[in-house]
């Protein structure tokens, strides 16, 4: 049996007082095995390093070396590939055709992308007049900001803690990671990684636990830590706020979703169905970026849904190493409680179910994960419930309309703004709609199509500042200004 420890100054420790958890897989509810569980000494232990590590070796590194140092972080995930693999796929159940195009490839990613921002992007300049005529000279420079804590979720966890780190270090900062209780795995794994690549002691380090009263609270609540990001629920971001209150550290939040599909009649039919599919049902329907309301301009509001429905009785469920399998598990039986739930709801709330609803039977050997079926449902009301909570699962609501002021107005009506996915063939529509969308992020005739230079985050609920590309130098780093005299 698997045991995940602390990764903390460069080795692996166990916790002190020996309190551990279980990590299961949500394939079939195997015991994967046990996870070390942080308390206060653990995760005290790892921001000390981390901020002893900001004065030490790596602190005296150039930039380029540091970039050296992450290209070879890079490098070496993609070599030991097939390791993060199959690690993310137990702790997640998803399926490995998804993991290996998606998951891991973007876990290397990570570590190249921003150093390369950072080593092109300027820091601004002016040269101003002074009453003596001789004027000076402002320059801006960047500092690492210190020990980051980053607190990442369990739908895509080496993607997600490494969009984070890989930044936060080309920066120069060092961190202290919690991945989800839900999945150890690939955190634990990183820190070989970062030893094997020669990244000093106490650059990275991770905690295992849980939020509320557990690794996540000790750590946000640490006050050496000088900023914390986040990716997760929208409520846990606030409690993440309120601790980050204390001694005014900064933060960067991405977090929950409830986004929208608009689909017009002049869109590419067979396009809008491929897209909405994969946006809706694609990592189980884990995935913060996912469409879980459908709008559809009324001429082809019955032809969209039949396509829908008829994609998502293809869709195959199975066991990750499935080369046919594309649907996995939810990752555990508690999150299925929670869409479950959702499902039931939408029935009490009136919804006609077009397709699933249930929990599948799959056979003795997997009945005890955490499968739901993949689920479409129309006809509830706009106010439901399930309209308006995110439920994070493999369903959505398609429902017509007959304008475009009145789709536009739809997908705004939610307390959310991630993302939304425009399905039109018109262009001049399509950058109208997607200037009118209260989101973070719109997609015109795609959906999750990243460019790492570009902003990411969310509007309204969904999460406070951007990550990725320059603007993620703006949180990892102080940006000073040197005043020169001339
Ligand atoms: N906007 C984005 O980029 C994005 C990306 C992925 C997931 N998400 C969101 O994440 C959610 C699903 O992930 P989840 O269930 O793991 O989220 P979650 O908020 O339950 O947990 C996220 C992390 O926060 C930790 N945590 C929980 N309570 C805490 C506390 N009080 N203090 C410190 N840490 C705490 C958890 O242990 C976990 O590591 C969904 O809402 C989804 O929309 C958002
Ligand atoms: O589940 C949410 C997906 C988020 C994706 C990213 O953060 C990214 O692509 O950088």
């Amino acid at each position: 049996m698997k045991e995940f420890k602390h990764f903390i100054n460069g080795q692996y420790s166990a916790s002190i007082d020996g309190k551990t958890f279980e990590n299961r897989c949500p394939v079939d509810n195997s015991l994967i095995g046990r996870v070390h569980e942080a308390g206060k000494t653990e995760v005290d232990a790892a921001v000390r390093a981390a901020k002893a590590a900001l004065k030490g070796p790596w602190g005296q590194l150039t930039q380029t070396q540091r970039t050296e140092l992450l290209n070879k972080v890079a490098d070496r995930i993609n070599e030991r590939f097939e390791e993060f693999l199959q690690a993310e796929c137990l702790d997640t159940g998803k399926p490995r055709s998804i993991a290996c195009h998606i998951d891991i490839p973007r876990g290397a990613a990570n570590f190249k992308a921003f150093s390369e921002t950072l080593a092109n992007h300027p820091t601004e300049a002016f040269r101003m007049d002074t009453p003596d005529g001789k004027g000076a000279l402002n320059v801006g420079h960047r500092t690492p900001k210190g020990v980051i804590a980053v607190i990442s979720p369990w739908n895509l966890p080496l993607l997600l803690m490494t969009f984070k780190v890989g930044p936060a270090l080309a920066c120069g900062n060092t961190v202290v990671v919690k991945p989800s209780e839900e999945t150890p795995a690939t955190a634990t794994l990183l820190g070989e990684v970062m030893n094997e690549c020669g990244v000093p002691p106490g650059v990275f380090n991770v905690v295992h636990g849980f939020g509320p009263n557990s690794a996540g609270e000790f750590l946000t609540t640490h006050p050496l830590v000088n900023a914390i990001t986040f990716t997760g629920e929208t409520r846990t971001g606030e409690a993440i706020m309120k601790a980050a209150a204390v001694g005014l550290r900064n933060i960067s939040m991405e977090c929950g979703g409830k986004n929208a599909g608009l689909v017009f009649a002049d869109c590419d039919i067979e396009k809008a169905v491929e897209g909405t599919m994969r946006s809706a049902f694609v990592n189980c329907g884990q995935v913060c970026l996912g469409t879980e309301r459908v709008y559809v301009e009324r001429p082809i509001y019955d032809k969209f849904l039949a396509r829908m429905k008829a994609e998502v009785a293809k869709l195959k469920l199975g066991r990750p190493e499935d080369p046919t399998a594309n649907f996995g598990p939810l990752v555990s039986l508690e999150h299925r409680d929670k869409v479950k739930y959702y499902y039931d709801l939408a029935r009490e709330e009136g919804a006609t179910v077009e397709i699933g609803g249930g929990i599948p039977d799959m056979g003795e050997a997997l009945n005890s994960g955490a499968w739901i079926e993949p689920t479409i449902w129309t006809g509830l009301s706009d106010d439901a419930r399930v309209i308006r909570e995110e439920i994070f699962g493999p369903c959505c609501h398609i429902r017509p309309f007959d304008t475009e002021e009145e789709a536009i107005e739809l997908a705004n009506d939610t307390e959310y703004g991630l993302a939304c996915a425009i399905w039109t063939e018109n262009s001049a529509r399509a950058v109208r709609v997607a200037e009118q969308m209260e989101v973070g992020l719109a997609w015109v005739n795609s959906w999750f199509l990243r460019d790492l230079r570009t902003a990411f985050g969310g509007a309204k609920q969904s999460g406070i500042g951007r990550e990725g590309g320059v603007h993620g130098l703006e949180f990892y780093t102080e940006t000073k200004n040197i005043c020169i005299k001339l």
